[in-house]
C-alpha cells in the first residue's frame, strides 16, 4: 500500500495511523485499518478531495440515489402506516426492530409487522427491556445515534429517532454520519438530507414523520455530526476528547451495524461469552449496539445460545441472518 499523495488534507493523519503499515501488503495489515485506508485510497483516485471538477463527488452517490428511489423504499414507507393501529408499546418494538434490521438492509417494516417473533427468534442476545429502560430513566434525555449506512438502513433510524423525539423519549437526538463517502454505503450529511426529503415527500405517517424531523431539524432537537474519527481504522477505545466528551454527555449512545460494532469491541476475536461489559467499559456512557452479524467480531453471547446455534452447522456469525440488541448502562 502506497502513501497519500504529499498534497492530502490528511496526510500528517494518515502518517500517524499508518506508521509501520504503509508499504506492506494489504493481507498484511490489520483488517480494520486495510480497510479504512481502501476507502481513503479510493476517494484521492476518484478526486474526491481534489481540485479538479470530480471535488466532493460520492462515487456510490448514483447507486445510493437509485436505492432510494426505487419502489421497494416506496413500499417500505408505506408499511409505516400499518404501524398506527399498533399499541404504542408494540408500535415502539415494530419501529426498533425496523431500524435493527435495516442494518441487514433485505427487510423492512412490513416484514416487521408480520413476522416480529421470527426475527425477535433471530436475536443473539436481545437486550430490548434495558435499552427501553434506559431511554425511559433518562427521557428526554440526549440519544447519540451512530449512523451506520444511508438509504433503507437510515430512513427507519430516522423514523426511530423520529419516535423517540415524538413520543419525548428523547429531548435531542444527535445523528452520527461519516465525513465522506465510505464502506460503499455509509451514511453521509447528503445521505441524511436526502432520506429526509424522500421521507417528508411520501405520504402517510412516514410523510408525517418527515416533517416532524424537518422540524426537528431547525429547532436543534435532531442535529447532525460528522466527526473525522468516524471514517479513522482505530477502534473506538482510541476515540478523541471532544467526541469521548460528546458520548459523556449522552443519555444513550445507539451504535447501528456491523462495522461499528467490531469497533466498539476492539475488531477482536473475542471468546464469544467474554462479557459485553467488560469489552466496552471504557466507552463513556451507557450504549446500546443494534447490529446484524456480519463479521467474526462478538461479545456477550450466552454460553447456551452459543452452543445451540454452533451446533445447528449453518453459517451464523457472518451472514446476517442473526442480529443482537446489546446494551451496556
Ligand atoms: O454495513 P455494516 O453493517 O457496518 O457492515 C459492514 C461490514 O461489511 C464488511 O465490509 C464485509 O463483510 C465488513 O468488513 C464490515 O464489518
Amino acid at each position: 500500500m502506497e502513501p497519500l499523495e504529499p498534497s492530502a488534507h490528511d496526510g500528517a493523519a494518515w502518517a500517524e495511523w499508518g506508521r509501520g503499515k504503509i508499504g506492506r501488503r494489504y493481507v498484511d495489515v490489520p483488517f480494520l485499518w486495510g480497510e479504512s485506508y481502501f476507502y481513503r485510497k479510493l476517494l484521492e483516485a476518484t478526486g474526491y478531495f481534489g481540485d479538479g471538477p470530480w471535488r466532493g463527488i460520492d462515487p456510490f452517490g448514483p447507486m445510493k440515489q437509485a436505492e432510494l428511489d426505487g419502489p421497494v423504499v416506496d413500499g417500505e414507507l408505506a408499511a409505516l402506516d400499518g404501524t398506527a393501529a399498533l399499541p404504542p408499546g408494540e408500535r415502539a418494538e415494530a419501529l426498533l426492530l425496523g431500524s435493527l434490521w435495516g442494518n441487514r438492509a433485505d427487510l423492512s417494516f412490513g416484514v416487521t409487522l408480520k413476522g416480529d417473533h421470527e426475527r425477535a427468534a433471530d436475536l443473539v442476545v436481545d437486550d430490548r427491556p434495558l435499552l427501553w429502560s434506559l431511554i425511559e430513566a433518562a427521557a428526554p434525555g440526549k440519544i447519540c445515534l451512530v449512523a451506520d449506512n444511508a438509504g433503507r438502513e437510515l430512513l427507519p433510524d430516522l423514523v426511530l429517532a423520529d419516535h423517540l423525539l415524538a413520543c419525548g423519549l428523547a429531548g435531542e437526538v444527535v445523528l452520527h454520519v461519516k465525513p465522506f463517502p465510505y464502506f460503499v454505503s455509509d451514511a453521509t450529511p447528503a445521505d441524511v438530507l436526502a432520506c429526509l426529503r424522500r421521507l417528508a415527500a411520501a405520504p402517510g405517517r412516514a410523510g408525517e414523520a418527515g416533517a416532524r424531523l424537518w422540524g426537528a431539524m431547525e429547532e436543534g432537537r435532531l442535529r447532525l455530526r460528522a466527526h473525522p474519527f468516524a471514517c479513522a481504522p482505530l477502534p473506538y477505545a482510541d476515540m478523541p476528547d471532544d467526541l469521548r466528551e460528546e458520548f459523556a454527555s449522552a443519555s444513550l449512545t445507539v451504535m447501528k451495524g456491523d462495522l461499528n460494532y467490531r469497533r466498539l469491541v476492539g475488531d477482536r476475536m473475542w471468546p464469544a461469552t467474554t462479557p459485553f461489559a467488560a469489552v466496552t467499559a471504557y466507552f463513556p456512557g451507557p450504549i446500546v449496539a443494534l447490529r446484524t452479524l456480519k463479521s467474526d467480531a462478538l461479545a456477550g453471547v450466552p454460553e447456551r445460545t452459543l452452543a445451540e446455534l454452533d451446533a445447528a452447522g449453518r453459517p451464523w456469525r457472518t451472514t446476517g441472518t442473526h442480529a443482537m440488541v446489546q446494551a451496556r448502562p
